[in-house]
């Protein structure tokens, strides 16, 4: 049997902060084409490891290669260049903008090289990246909305918006961070829908997510966090008859 193409190696990695031991012993394989879910109770360190991942925060040992590049050390533009893309916890947009807008930014950003302020004057004379972020936005279902104040959504409109600005990246992997965190019951179903039609498309996807319903109905593999430390690692049927994740998660207040 041919071996899975692995894009993303989280290898052996330990996080400290002072005395605490927030990372230990991670070794983190995401196999392309996925979707990998990262789950643990409140604590476990699933943000720190998305922080060491995308070069937010330093490993106090051991490194993340992507790609076949050692991630460990360039900073997060550089990162994101190199084709990975996060879906904020909180979305990271210009208020004052249109969503068309909002869409353009990153692809210029990442045509230019890095985003520059002047790049706001000529939005309108960039004809094939407006037909681009047009695309995305009918996409997630947002062709509606496209001159409307990016400040002006909903927070599950917003989310989608984020995606388009992160698929407009073509990354090769797509991080999302809670991305139904605060949604209502209707947006995060809408949102799944959404994840599983870029599922299908075959972009790899590492998710931290709380919300089971949203893990369950994504993850082709869940990685379980606690205490720092990877507890279990396998299939969601693996994991969800784990007595030990039981215990530390399922069984716990989520
Ligand atoms: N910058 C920091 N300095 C000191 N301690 C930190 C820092 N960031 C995180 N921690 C600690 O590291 C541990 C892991 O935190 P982290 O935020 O990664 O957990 P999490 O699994 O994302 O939690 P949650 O689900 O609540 O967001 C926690 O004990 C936290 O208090």
């Amino acid at each position: 049997m041919a071996q899975p193409n692995i894009v993303l190696h989280v290898a052996d990695v330990h996080k400290r902060f002072g005395g605490l031991h927030a990372l230990a012993d991670i070794d983190l394989q995401v196999e392309e084409g996925t979707t990998h879910a990262i789950i643990g109770p409140n604590g476990a360190g699933k943000s720190t490891l998305l922080n060491v991942i995308i070069g937010k925060l330093a490993p106090t040992s051991g490194q993340v290669v992507f790609d076949g590049a050692v991630l460990t050390g360039r900073k997060p533009y550089q990162i994101n260049q190199l084709g990975i893309a996060r879906v904020f916890q909180t979305p990271e947009i210009f208020g004052d903008l249109s969503v068309l807008h909002n869409v353009m930014i990153p692809a210029l950003a990442k045509r230019d090289g890095a985003f520059r302020l002047n790049m706001l004057k000529n939005l309108n004379a960039e004809t094939t990246i407006r037909d681009e972020a047009l695309h995305m936005l009918e996409d997630v279902g947002m062709s509606g909305h496209v001159d409307m104040l990016a400040s002006s959504l909903s927070r599950g409109d917003k989310r989608r918006m984020e995606l388009a600005m992160c698929l407009i990246q073509h990354p090769r992997l797509l991080l999302l961070d809670e991305p139904t965190a605060g949604m209502s019951r209707h947006d995060t179903n809408t949102t799944i829908e959404l994840l599983q039609k870029i599922k299908q498309r075959g972009m790899t996807k590492v998710i931290i997510e709380h919300d089971m319903h949203v893990v369950f109905s994504l993850a082709d593999k869940i990685s379980v966090l606690a205490q720092g430390r990877i507890i279990a690692d396998g299939s969601p049927d693996d994991v969800r008859g784990n007595p030990a994740v039981q215990e530390a998660y399922l069984g716990g207040t989520h």
